[in-house]
């Protein structure tokens, strides 16, 4: 359950959810997008009150990346690409010449383009979590809220994916909100920690106000050690 949380995310802006197993992040994230009651409290996207929004409009505005996404095994990569697009497709489910350029260009920002003849059930477990950013990115949403991207990502991959998103919040002025257990990570590109523990905001801030070694044992139970590095974010490690 998650009790006395507030949360915002401007356009442009990389906030990661941090904490524990069971913490509450998917649930947050989930109840975002309405896919779970909320008893009390609001959430508004832009302005407007959830219940207010119709699902085609809101995937416009916000795309969601679970953490094990669907996926159909006899699909190729463009097809399952191409999904992202509905939102967007006029009757009949219609596709555009703007819908295949949108598929192309995401492609492309994901290393998909050679790939995009091949069936999903062909692919590695990374080429495919890239297949599902790319589902995300082609609606053109306004945020991006992902649930562990990094999942299955090799350590290349995951650092393209930080740079990309990166990308993506600056020249696009997405907003997303990330949910990771990689805090080391999360704090190199993220503009803003949130940490939850227990269905609560346990910190929130900047990188180094919530990388704190005691907050974090506190909050994951085990020993924690930081280290401060030269003009570059903070790392914690374990301290086993
Ligand atoms: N569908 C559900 N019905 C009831 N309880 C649920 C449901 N989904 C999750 N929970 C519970 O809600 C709490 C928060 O779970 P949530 O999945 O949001 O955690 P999380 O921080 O995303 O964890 P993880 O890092 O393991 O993904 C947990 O105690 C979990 O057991």
């Amino acid at each position: 359950m998650l009790r006395e949380l507030s949360l915002s995310l401007a356009a442009g802006e990389i906030v990661a959810l941090l904490g524990p197993n069971g913490s509450g992040k998917s649930t947050l994230l989930r109840c975002l997008l309405g896919q779970l009651a909320t008893t009390t409290g609001s959430i508004t996207w832009d302005g407007k009150p959830l219940p207010q929004w119709q699902p085609r409009a809101l995937a416009r505005t916000a795309a969601y990346l679970p953490q094990t996404p669907l996926w159909d095994a006899t699909q190729t990569v463009r097809d399952a690409l191409s999904l992202g697009r509905s939102p967007y497709w006029g009757a009949f489910g219609l596709e555009s010449p703007r819908d295949a350029e949108v598929v192309e260009r995401s492609a492309a920002d994901l290393e998909l383009t050679e790939l995009l003849g091949r069936r999903m059930s062909a692919l590695s477990g990374g080429q495919r979590q890239r297949v599902f950013l790319g589902r995300c990115l082609v609606q053109e949403p306004r945020a991006m809220l992902l649930d562990e991207p990094n999942t299955f990502l090799d350590l290349k991959h995951q650092v393209e994916l930080a740079r990309l998103l990166r990308r993506w919040a600056r020249e696009r002025g997405i907003g997303v909100l990330l949910a990771s257990h990689d805090l080391n990570l999360a704090g190199m590109f993220a503009d803003r920690l949130v940490l939850l523990a227990d269905g609560r905001v346990a910190a929130e801030g900047t990188v180094s106000q919530v990388l704190q070694p005691t907050l974090l044992e506190r909050v994951y139970g085990v020993p924690m050690e930081r280290i401060d590095r030269e003009g570059k974010p903070p790392v914690v490690v374990t301290g086993l």
